[in-house]
C-alpha cells in the first residue's frame, strides 16, 4: 500500500504549544503566535481561513466599524505605534490598534494628542531586551504576563548577584535567542520544556548559570554503561544464535514469541570478527579482525512498515540536515547537507509518535534484540529517498557525545520500510558490503569497538546509494552507551 500524504508538509507548527495558545484565542491577539502557528491558527500555507477573512472584509461591514470603533483595543498600543509596529505588524495593528496607526477618522489628531512620547517606559524597556539577544515582543492576552516576564528579567541581568558573579563568557553568552522568550517563559515553558527553555531562552527563565554545559549536565557516576569491554561480541553472537527465524521453532516457542511480540526473524551474517566465540578482548585483536554486519529478515511485519511510513507524513518529511558546529551552551547547529540529499521525519515523544503501540511495540522489539534498554536509544528518525536521492560516505559515531551524559552512539539498527525497484543500498566502502533494501528489513552494525565499546570502530564508514527506481523509506535508531532519553529532557545530549 502506498501512503497518502495527508497534508502540504509546509502547513506545520513551530512550536509544541501552539494548540494549547490556540484554544486560549492567541491566533486573534498575538501576531506572533500567528507566525509560529500557522497549523493551529489556520493561517498562511494552512489557509482554510480564507472564507473567514472575505467575510471579515466585506466593504459595508468594515468601513461601519472603522469609524464606530476608532479606539485602541490594547493599552501599549500607543507605545507598539512608536516603536514603527503600524508598518512591521500592519496586521494585528491595524486591526487591534486602529486609533494609534491612524487607520480611522480623527484618528491622526487624537492619536497626536495623546500619544506617548518616545521616553514610554514599556517600550524603553522592551527595547532594553535587545541587550540580552532578541528584543522580545509582548502582545496579545498574555501582554500583561509577558511585560511582567520582561521586568523580572532586566531586573535579574542587570542587578541580580546570581547574574552578575557568574564568568563573563557565560554573561557574554547568555541571550534570549527568540523574540517570544519571555511570552514563553510567561505561559510555563520554562518549567515545561526545559530543554529548549534552558538553552534558547535562558534570560527569560533567569537560568544563566545553567548555559554552561558543566553546570547544567554534571557527569552521572551511578550512569549504567550498556556494554563493557567484550560485550559487544557476544552481543552479536547472541542475536545470530538465537535468530528463531534460524532455528526450527517448538509450537510452544513460536507462541512465546507472538506473545512477546516477537518476529520469527532470521539472521544474515554479512561480516564477522571470527566463526569462533571471540574470547580475547583488546583493540589490536578488534583491528585485526573484521567488524559486525548482520541483517534480520522478516523484522517487521507490513503494518508496522507501513505505521511509521504514514507517520513521516503525518508529521512532514523534511530535507535531513548534519549535525552542526557546536554552541557555547552545548547545543548543536543543524547545517544543511549537500552530502545528504534524502527527507526525514521524526517519531518523538513531543510529537506523540514514540509511545504510540505500533512504534513502542517495534522500539522494545529492538531494545530486546540487542539487549540494551530501549531509553538509551534515540527517537525513530524515518527517511525517505526519492529517485537520485543519497547519503554520502559518513560515520554514525558522534565524538562530542563521548563526554555527554548519553555517551556515544555504539549501534546502528536501520530498518528497511519499502522495497526499492532498483539502487538504494546502505554500502560499506571499507568492507566491500552492500545491503540491499526490503520491506521488513533490518540491518544491524556497530559504531563502536568490542574492546573498547566507548571508542570508534573508524571502518564502519557507510552510505546510502542513490535510489535509482521507485521510493525508498527508512528508519534509523541510533543506540547509546548511556540513557539518551533522560538528558534530552534537560538539554544535556
Ligand atoms: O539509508 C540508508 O541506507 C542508510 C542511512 C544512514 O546511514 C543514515 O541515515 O545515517
Ligand atoms: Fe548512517
Amino acid at each position: 500500500m502506498k501512503p497518502v500524504p495527508r497534508r502540504n508538509i509546509e502547513c506545520i507548527d513551530i512550536h509544541i504549544n501552539c494548540s494549547l495558545w490556540a484554544g486560549d484565542s492567541e491566533c486573534e491577539t498575538n501576531s506572533s503566535v500567528k507566525k509560529y502557528c500557522p497549523l493551529s491558527c489556520g493561517v498562511g500555507k494552512c489557509g482554510n481561513n480564507s472564507t473567514k477573512d472575505k467575510n471579515k472584509d466585506a466593504p459595508n461591514r468594515g468601513k461601519r466599524e472603522q469609524k464606530i470603533l476608532c479606539t485602541d483595543d490594547h493599552e501599549l498600543c500607543s507605545g507598539w505605534a512608536d516603536m514603527g509596529e503600524c508598518d512591521e505588524n500592519p496586521k494585528y495593528m491595524k486591526k487591534n490598534c486602529r486609533k494609534s496607526c491612524g487607520v480611522c477618522e480623527g484618528a491622526a489628531t487624537t492619536t497626536a494628542a495623546t500619544s506617548k512620547t518616545k521616553t514610554d517606559p514599556i517600550v524603553d524597556m522592551l527595547k532594553r531586551t535587545g541587550n540580552f539577544g532578541e528584543k522580545q515582543v509582548a502582545a496579545g492576552e498574555k501582554g500583561q504576563a509577558t511585560l511582567d516576564n520582561v521586568r523580572e528579567m532586566i531586573d535579574y541581568m542587570e542587578k541580580s548577584d546570581d547574574f552578575l558573579t557568574l564568568s563573563s563568557k557565560t554573561q557574554d553568552n547568555c541571550r534570549n535567542k527568540n523574540e517570544l522568550c519571555s511570552f514563553w517563559a510567561a505561559v510555563g515553558e520554562c518549567e515545561a520544556n526545559v530543554s529548549f527553555m534552558k538553552v534558547q531562552c535562558a534570560p527569560a527563565c533567569k537560568t544563566c548559570h545553567l548555559i554552561d554545559m558543566a553546570t547544567r549536565c554534571p557527569e552521572l557516576p551511578d550512569a549504567v554503561p550498556a556494554l563493557g569491554p567484550g560485550d559487544l561480541n557476544k552481543m552479536f553472537e547472541r542475536i545470530v544464535e538465537r535468530a528463531p527465524g534460524n532455528r526450527t521453532l517448538s509450537d510452544v516457542e513460536r507462541q512465546r514469541l507472538e506473545k512477546s511480540d516477537m518476529t520469527e526473524y532470521s539472521v544474515k551474517v554479512y561480516s564477522r570478527p571470527s566463526d569462533e566465540s571471540a574470547t580475547e578482548v583488546n583493540i589490536q585483536s578488534d583491528r585485526k579482525l573484521p567488524p559486525w554486519v548482520i541483517t534480520l529478515d522478516n523484522f517487521l511485519t507490513d503494518e508496522e512498515t507501513d505505521a511509521l511510513i504514514q507517520h513521516g507524513y503525518d508529521e512532514g518529511y523534511k530535507r535531513s540536515e548534519d549535525v552542526g558546529a557546536q554552541n557555547f551552551d552545548g547545543s548543536v547547529e543543524s547545517k544543511k547537507s549537500t552530502g545528504r540529499t534524502s527527507e526525514n521525519a521524526w517519531c518523538t515523544t513531543r510529537n506523540g509518535c514514540r509511545e504510540k503501540i505500533i512504534p513502542t511495540r517495534i522500539l522494545n522489539r529492538m531494545s530486546t534484540v540487542m539487549g540494551i534498554p530501549p531509553q538509551n536509544s534515540e527517537d525513530f528518525q524515518i527517511l525517505k529517498y526519492d529517485v537520485g536521492q543519497f547519503y554520502k560516505t559518513h560515520h554514525d559515531y558522534i565524538p562530542h557525545q563521548k563526554s555527554r551524559q548519553c555517551g556515544p552512539r555504539i549501534l546502528t539498527f536501520f530498518l528497511y520500510l519499502s522495497d526499492v525497484e532498483a539502487g538504494g543500498g546502505t554500502d560499506f566502502p571499507d568492507l566491500g558490503i552492500t545491503v540491499m533494501p526490503k520491506k521488513g528489513r533490518a540491518l544491524l552494525w556497530p559504531s563502536a569497538m568490542n574492546a573498547d565499546p566507548m571508542g570508534k570502530d573508524g571502518r564502519m564508514m557507510h552510505q546510502a546509494l542513490p535510489v535509482e527506481k521507485g521510493l525508498k523509506f527508512g528508519a534509523n535508531l541510533w543506540t547509546h552507551m548511556y540513557d539518551y532519553q533522560a538528558p534530552q529532557l534537560t538539554g544535556c545530549n
